[in-house]
C-alpha cells in the first residue's frame, strides 16, 4: 500500500509532540494503523507510546557528558549522529512496513534553516521508499501581528525550500486564540492576500523598508506560500481538514480499495479534488 509518513517539524513549544498524539489518536479512530516515532534525542516525557525512539541510539546527555557539549551542540552532533547511523532507522522502522508514520522532531530551529540534517533524513527516507509530508508547525499567538506573521512565515518557507517535499503549514493552538478572543487577529493568514499585507506592513513601517516589504510579499507569492491551516485541537473536524490536506499532497489512500477509502475518511463528503493541486502549498 506504499510507506507515508508526516515529518512534524517547528519551533521549540510549538506544540509538535501534542500534535504527534492528537493526530495519532485522530489516526486511529479513522482505523488508520499509526506509529509515532521520537527523533528528538532530549526528550523526557511522551504522551504518546514511543514505537521508535532516537533515546536509543543517542540521547543530548550522553554527548554532553562524553563530549562536553552545550545543549545546542548536543543535540546538533545526535542528529548528525542518527544521520550516519541510519542503519538503525532503517532496521527499526522494518517492524512498520506499510504502516502509517508520524515523526516528532525536535524544536531547535537551526535544524531546519541552516544544517543538512532534516534534509538528509529526508533524502533516506525517500530512498527507502516513503512518501514525506513536512508539517511545520507555529505557534498561532507568535503570529499576531504582520511583522510576527513575515518572520513565520520566513521560517517556514526556509525549511519548504531545503526539504523539498510536500509541504503544510499549521497553527497550532486555536483553542486558546478562540478563548481569548484572538482569533480574528489570524483570520486574515489563513487565506492571505499579499498585496493586503504589504499594504499594511508599508502603513506600519518607515518609506525605506517599502522596497523590502514588496519583494518579500514577492517571495511569498512566487513560491505560494499563500495559507496556513488552523488546528485546534479540540475541534474533530479541524483534524479532518488536516489530514485530507496532508493525504492529498503525498496522495495517501490513492491505491486503497473503495471500501477501506471510505473508512479512511469520515465526514469526506466534502472532499475536493482540487486540493491535489501540489503548486498550492500551505
Ligand atoms: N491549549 C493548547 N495547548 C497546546 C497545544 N499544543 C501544545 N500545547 C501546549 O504547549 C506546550 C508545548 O507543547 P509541546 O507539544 O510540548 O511542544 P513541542 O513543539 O513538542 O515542544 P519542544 O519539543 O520542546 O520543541 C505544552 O504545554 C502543551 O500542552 C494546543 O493545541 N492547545
Ligand atoms: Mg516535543
Amino acid at each position: 500500500m506504499g510507506k507515508h509518513c508526516q515529518l512534524v517539524m517547528g519551533p521549540a513549544g510549538s506544540g509538535k509532540s501534542t500534535y504527534c498524539d492528537v493526530m495519532r489518536k485522530y489516526c486511529e479512530e479513522v482505523k488508520r494503523v499509526v506509529h509515532v516515532i521520537n527523533l528528538d534525542p532530549a526528550a523526557e516525557v511522551f504522551q504518546y507510546p514511543v514505537s521508535i525512539d532516537i533515546k536509543n541510539l543517542v540521547t543530548v546527555d550522553e554527548v554532553m557528558d562524553e563530549l562536553k557539549y552545550g545543549p545546542n551542540g548536543g543535540l546538533v552532533y545526535a542528529m548528525e549522529y542518527l544521520v550516519e547511523n541510519m542503519d538503525w532507522l532503517v532496521d527499526e522502522l522494518g517492524d512498520y512496513e506499510d504502516d502509517y508514520l508520524i515523526i516528532d522532531c525536535p524544536g531547535q530551529i537551526e535544524l531546519y534553516s541552516h544544517i543538512p540534517v532534516m534534509k538528509n533524513l529526508v533524502t533516506q527516507l525517500e530512498q527507502l521508499g516513503y512518501r514525506v509530508c513536512s508539517v511545520f508547525l507555529l505557534d498561532s499567538q507568535f503570529i499576531l501581528d504582520n511583522c510576527k506573521f513575515i518572520s513565520g512565515a520566513l521560517m517556514c518557507l526556509s525549511a519548504m525550500i531545503r526539504l523539498e517535499v510536500p509541504h503544510v503549514n499549521v497553527l497550532t493552538k486555536i483553542d486558546v486564540l478562540k478563548k481569548t478572543g484572538s482569533f480574528k487577529d489570524i483570520e486574515k493568514f489563513l487565506d492571505l492576500e499579499v498585496q493586503t499585507l504589504v499594504d499594511d506592513l508599508n502603513q506600519e513601517t518607515d518609506n525605506r523598508f517599502h522596497r523590502l516589504n514588496s519583494a518579500i510579499g514577492s517571495l511569498l507569492e512566487d513560491y505560494n506560500l499563500v495559507g496556513f491551516l488552523p488546528l485546534d485541537i479540540t475541534d474533530q473536524e479541524s483534524l479532518n481538514i488536516l489530514l485530507q490536506h496532508i493525504d492529498n499532497s503525498i496522495q495517501y489512500g490513492e491505491d486503497l480499495e473503495p471500501q477501506e477509502n471510505k473508512d479512511d475518511h469520515l465526514n469526506d463528503e466534502d472532499h475536493d479534488e482540487d486540493t491535489h493541486d501540489h503548486d498550492h502549498d500551505y
